[in-house]
Formats: structure tokens, C-alpha cells, sequence
């Protein structure tokens, strides 16, 4: 689907398809959704009865000239119905390509001891597959045990294969991507029809497309400016008649589509759906329009460390005794901690144990209680049933676990847990009842160009602060060679929550990056929170978006389009507002000259005649909308400066532009119009 989401703006297929919606759209029960255009359908239709009933409105025979305002103003509407169809296509090509993947898949379900074969779409929440190599993923759902390489090539266009395993923070799998390694056995997470394949053919579709607080506010204003002027061009006419002069319908009715703001009430739909189009195309699904108007005003984000700024496959690269304890005592008792460990960090024990050729006595752990991590005590284990309690885990976390039982701290524990810290790893602490035995090194890397990626946000006036469960000294480390602004150190679940709230209080909109399922309640808490595809089904439900590529730093891009979002809906309606100047002096001379003849001095742009003027200055409304329809898709440049300055550079362009690009527009018009006129 990546080809597709790369393709030009205006294909063959889409434009014919958006011409013929043009048409359909024409239907006055979906005008009425978009007032503005609704105004000039109804001065469309009529113009037409004077046109085809010249006599019956006794107006003097201008049938040409009608036929001609009809003809322009008809256009008008199908132009903007154009812009709405042309964006609304490219949203559905995409959702034809995903379909595409979304096919019947056969299923091993297992029952008790026996797999049944049952097609996916009789799948529920909470049943269990297996899936072996080469098969594909019949839905959406965790791994609850074993670990696969699989090709997700199918929602996230990378052919790269991802590993999925179970525990941890890479369980989760989409239905409609391939194992092609190794075999799971799954849990099913949704039901039929709810998938996450489902909600995107849903998203892109537009099915749920809402209009955006911003979008409807200035709709609002649309609208109010919309009555404002049909309210002084309607009673024009009877004041204009009362000291004589008889301004004509049709000529009132270019009048009103000239000054009411055709420009954006036409474009303003096609601009919202591209916005949502644009963060698609990068990958990231957004759940709503609004995370991404939200997501333009961004003035925090908040980071995960491990997985987001890090590459987050935290590895033992080193186990060292402390204290009076054994190298090897030291390992077998981090190896024995680790034995139901299914975290990364836990098989990362293991596997350091079996690269080493370190023995541990793995009996030990029989009959024992498995003590799972939880980012809550920061720790995890093992109760063996001889009693005896075995711990690893945040050394803050197991230091208050042994000195609660009353053990000692040995001597150079602090200046290890330091060393391994300040390197930016992350130590973890190994005790059994009250005595600590040694160190667990784990290695982690900050992913590439990060640094340069938070300078851009510090330039767009985004503050970072990273939020980790780690020890302050690694994340001082991390903190630094990243480049975030501000980080906090040992937090809980809660407390990036209480951060995000703290901002919020403050008036400010916090983004967030997660994966875990401990980010959860910080994601749905944050006003744009952006989670991870390769992370769990309970961070991916309460974020707002999802990066099919996890790819962290994709946040930065996510918040340039939405800031792009809301400065080409701003541009567009300066733009268009401004434009009405001009056609003020275009048409209004013209309108008092056709009644008065004499006036010829109010012809300040010289224009051929009055009607010639009309038309000119009609034709111009209309094609403008066309034109800036790649504009408007495309949404204009946007470079990483203050918001301030961005205000006053686009009111210079569009403006400034928008006031003289009409003069010189209608100008040129009026030259070709006036040949036949
Ligand atoms: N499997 C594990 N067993 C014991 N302790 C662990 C385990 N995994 C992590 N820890 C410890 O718990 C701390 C918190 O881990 P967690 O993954 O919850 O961090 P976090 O809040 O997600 O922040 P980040 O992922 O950015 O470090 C870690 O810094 C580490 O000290
Ligand atoms: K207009
Ligand atoms: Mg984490």
C-alpha cells in the first residue's frame, strides 16, 4: 500500500471518479452541509428560471449575459464539490489497497487439546490460535506464548520482519500479517468487524469523519459572514430602486457569490480530509481529525525513554558480583530471578547465561512462585519453595526491599549501580531475602538523529521532556545524548499522567509517544497521543494515533502536518477574505453603471463595460477555487519558526496576495471577456 499512499495528486481514475461525484454532490440534501456553496446553488437555480423564463420576471432581455452568469456560477458550485470529491477519493484509494489485505483467512483454534480450523471471521475476543510458520495472522491479538519473526509488510508498507514474542512489550500482532519464522500461540483481541485493519478502511474511508472544533468555528464565521451579506445585497435592491435606480436579480445574486467567502467555504472540507490524508501518508493513523488539528498546537511532548528515544531492547551485556558475593553466585542468581521472565530483559539474562557458559540450577526454581515485573514495584522474581526470595530489579526498588527485611547494603553498590548509570545503561539489582549479590548490566542505544529531530521541535517551540522508570543518573545520561529539554527519572505509571496533567493545567496541549501497556492511561490522558504499532493493544486503544512504523520521533512530523492543518485553513480564509476588496471594485462601479450610465467615473479598474466587469470579476471567484486546490491538498510549506513570525509572513503572502492577485486577475479576465461583450 506504500506505492499508494506515495501517488500523485490528480491520477486519471480519481479525477474522473471526483467528476462524477462533482455532479452527484449537486444533490441540495448534501449542499445544505456546506452553507456557503448551498447560497450559490440556490443563486444558481435562480439565475436559470430567469434564463429559461426571460418574460416571467420581467427583467430587460439579457438572456445571454444570464445564460452566462448561470453557466459561471453552476461551475462554481462544481468546483468546490471537485475539491471535497478529489479528497475524498484519495482517502478511499487507500482504503481499497488496505481491503485488499483483509481477506478470509483460515484459523487453527484451539479447543482444549484439538485445533479446529474455522474461518477468521467466526474468531472472537479471547480465542486462542496457533500460528506456524508461513501462515498468516488471522486477527487481531497477543502472543501468549512462543516468538515469531512476522512480515507486516501488509499495514506498514516496511518489508523488514518484525519479532513478535510473548510478555513484554512486542505481543502484539495484527490480523492479515505474515509469520514467516517459528510458530505462537495467540490470544484473539477483537471482535469481527473491529480489528484494526477494520478501523482504518473505516478512518481512511471517512466514514467517521467529524468536523474539527476548529473547523466548525470557522464555519461558523463562514456562515455569519455569509447572512451579513446576503442581508445587504437583499435589501440593495429595494434601496437602489428608491432613488431609482433598478439594479437587476442576476446582477445581485454575482454581487453576493463575489463577496460571500466561496474561496474557503469551498475548500474547507478538502482541506481537513488531506490534512488526515497527509498523516496517513506518513504512515500514521490517526483516530480522529481532530488529534490532528490538536496535534498543530502542541506545546509539550512528553517521551518514553526505553523503546522511544532508545531502541528499547534492553540487553545484559555484563553480570558483576557486589559486596562479598561470587561472580558466578552472582549470575545463577540472576539467571534463577529470570526463569519465568518472559520480559526482553528477563531473556536477555538467560541468553548471557548460555553465551557465557555460566551453570545456575535451574531446579532450584521448581515448585516456585513466579513474581512477574510490574513497572509499578519496579521488580521481578521468584518465591522458591524452600522460602527463599529471589529479586531483581531498579536498585533503588530492590535497596528498599532488602533494608525492609533488615539486610545490609554492601559497601560498593552505589559506585557500580553509578558507573553502569552514567554509561546510560540500566542497572538492575540482584538479591535473594536480605543480601544483594550482584549487578545486571543492561545496554540500551538512542536511536539515530534524534538530537537533530528535538532541535527542530525546540525550534517549532515544543518542549521535551522525557519520562522514564529508570534511575536519574541513566537518564541523566540518555536525557543528554538525546538532546530532550527535561526529563524525569523513576517514574511511576501515575506519574507521567500527573506530568501530562500538571501541562494541561497550565493551559498547554501535551503530546505523547508510548508503546507499553504501562503508557496507556498517559496516552489517552495526553491530548495527542501518538503509540507505537510494534507496542501492546492496550496502548495502541487508548492513543489517539498509531505509527504503523514505531517510530517515536514520527510525533515530530505528525505535529508539522497538523501545525500545516491549521495555517492553510487560516491562509485560505485570509486569502479569500481578502479577495472580496477587489471584486468590491470590480463589480460594484459596474452594477451603478449599467443602472446609470454616466457614471463612468466609478470605472477606476477600466474594465471593457459593466456586464464584461460582472463576468469578470464572477469568472475570477470561480477558477480561483480550482487553483488553489493543490494548495489546498497539499497544504502550504511549513518551516519551523515561531508562531508569531509564521502570522505575520502568511498575512504578507496571502494577505497582501490575496488582495492584489485580484486586480490583476479580473484585469486579464476582462481583456478576453470583453472581446465578445
Ligand atoms: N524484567 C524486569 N525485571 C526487573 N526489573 C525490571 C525489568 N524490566 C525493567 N525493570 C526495572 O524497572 C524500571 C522501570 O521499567 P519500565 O520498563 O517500566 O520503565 P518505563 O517507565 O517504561 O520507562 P522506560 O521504558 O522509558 O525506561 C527499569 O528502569 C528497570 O530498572
Ligand atoms: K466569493
Ligand atoms: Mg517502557
Amino acid at each position: 500500500m506504500n506505492d499508494q499512499r506515495t501517488k500523485k495528486l490528480f491520477t486519471g481514475p480519481l479525477v474522473t471518479e471526483a467528476l462524477k461525484m462533482s455532479l452527484l454532490k449537486l444533490n441540495p440534501v448534501h449542499m445544505i452541509k456546506n452553507p456557503v456553496m448551498f447560497v450559490v446553488e440556490i443563486g444558481t437555480l435562480i439565475v436559470l428560471l430567469m434564463t429559461v423564463f426571460p418574460g416571467y420576471f420581467d427583467s430587460q432581455d439579457r438572456t445571454g449575459f444570464n445564460l452566462a452568469v448561470f453557466i459561471i456560477l453552476l461551475f462554481t458550485v462544481l468546483f468546490a464539490n471537485f475539491a471535497e470529491a478529489l479528497a475524498e477519493g484519495r482517502g478511499k484509494a487507500q482504503a481499497g489497497s488496505l481491503k485488499k489485505t483483509k481477506q478470509e483467512i483460515m484459523a487453527n483454534k484451539l479447543l482444549g487439546d484439538s485445533i479446529q480450523i474455522v474461518p477468521s471471521t467466526e474468531l472472537r475476543k479471547g480465542d486462542i490460535v496457533i500460528v506456524s510458520q508461513g501462515e498468516m495472522i488471522p486477527g487481531d491479538g497477543e502472543v501468549i506464548e512462543g516468538l515469531a519473526s512476522v512480515d507486516e509488510s501488509a499495514i506498514t508498507g516496511e518489508s523488514a520482519p518484525v519479532i513478535k514474542e510473548a510478555g513484554g512489550d512486542f505481543n502484539s500482532v495484527t490480523g492479515g500479517t505474515r509469520v514467516i519464522s517459528d510458530r505462537i500461540k495467540m490470544r484473539i483481541t477483537s471482535e469481527p468487524g473491529e480489528t484494526f485493519i477494520d478501523r482504518m478502511i473505516a478512518l481512511v474511508e471517512g466514514a467517521k469523519r467529524q468536523k474539527t472544533p476548529n473547523e466548525i468555528a470557522l464555519n461558523t464565521l463562514l456562515i455569519s459572514l455569509t447572512i451579513i451579506f446576503l442581508i445587504v445585497v437583499v435589501t440593495l435592491g429595494p434601496i437602489a430602486a428608491y432613488v431609482g435606480v433598478n439594479l437587476e436579480i442576476p446582477v445581485l445574486i454575482a454581487l453576493l457569490v463575489c463577496l460571500i467567502p466561496t474561496t474557503i467555504g469551498g475548500l474547507l472540507s478538502a482541506i481537513g480530509i488531506a490534512g488526515m490524508d497527509r498523516v496517513t501518508q506518513f504512515n500514521v493513523l490517526a483516530m480522529s481529525g481532530k488529534a490532528v488539528e490538536a496535534a498543530g498546537d502542541i506545546n509539550t511532548m512528553i517521551l518514553d525513554k526505553t523503546g522511544t528515544i532508545t531502541f528499547g531492547n534492553r540487553m545484559a551485556s555484563e553480570i558483576n558480583p557486589v559486596g562479598t558475593a561470587g561472580a558466578d553466585e552472582a549470575a545463577a542468581w540472576a539467571a534463577i530471578s529470570s526463569i519465568h521472565d518472559e520480559t526482553p530483559e528477563g531473556r536477555s539474562v538467560l541468553e548471557w547465561m548460555k553465551k557465557h557458559d555460566k551453570a545456575y540450577d535451574a531446579s532450584l526454581g521448581e515448585g516456585g512462585q513466579f513474581v512477574p515485573f510490574q513497572a509499578e514495584t519496579r521488580m521481578s522474581g521468584i518465591d522458591l519453595a524452600d522460602g527463599r526470595l529471589v529479586r531483581k530489579g531498579a536498585v533503588e526498588a530492590i535497596r528498599g526491599w532488602v533494608l525492609a527485611q533488615g539486610g545490609d547494603i554492601p559497601a560498593d553498590l552505589a559506585q557500580e549501580t553509578e558507573r553502569i548509570a552514567k554509561e546510560g545503561g540500566t542497572p538492575l539489582a540482584i538479591a535473594v531475602d536480605q543480601h544483594i549479590f550482584g549487578l545486571i548490566y543492561l545496554k540500551d542505544t538512542v536511536k539515530p538523529g534524534m538530537k537533530e529531530r528535538f532541535d527542530q521541535l525546540r525550534a517549532m517551540g515544543i518542549k521535551t521532556i522525557m519520562c522514564t522508570g529508570d534511575n536519574p543518573f541513566t537518564a541523566a545520561t540518555i536525557a543528554r545524548e538525546a538532546g530532550v529539554d527535561d526529563f524525569i527519572a523513576e517514574s511511576k505509571p501515575e506519574d507521567k499522567i500527573a506530568v501530562i496533567r500538571r501541562e494541561q493545567a497550565e493551559g498547554k496541549l501535551v503530546a505523547m509517544t508510548g508503546d507499553g501497556t504501562n503508557d496507556a492511561p498517559a496516552l489517552a490522558q495526553a491530548d495527542v497521543g501518538l503509540a507505537m504499532n510494534s507496542g501492546t493493544t492496550a496502548a495502541k486503544e487508548a492513543a489517539n494515533m498509531v505509527d504503523l512504523d514505531s517510530d517515536p520521533s514520527k510525533i515530530i512530523e505528525v505535529v508539522s502536518i497538523g501545525k500545516q492543518l491549521l495555517m492553510t485553513r487560516g491562509a485560505l480564509t485570509t486569502f479569500s477574505i481578502a479577495n472580496d476588496v477587489a471584486k468590491y471594485f470590480a463589480i460594484i462601479p459596474a452594477m451603478f453603471m449599467l443602472a446609470i450610465p454616466q457614471m463612468q467615473a466609478l470605472n477606476v479598474m477600466q474594465l471593457g463595460s459593466p456586464l464584461s466587469a460582472i463576468l469578470s470579476a464572477l469568472i475570477f471567484n470561480a477558477i480561483i477555487i480550482p487553483l488553489l486546490i493543490p494548495l489546498a491538498m497539499k497544504g502550504v510549506t511549513y518551516r519551523p519558526l515561531s508562531a508569531a513570525r509564521l502570522l505575520s509572513r502568511n498575512l504578507l503572502i496571502y494577505g497582501l496576495g490575496g488582495m492584489i492577485a485580484p486586480f490583476i486577475g479580473i484585469k486579464l479576465i476582462d481583456m478576453m471577456v470583453h472581446i465578445w461583450i
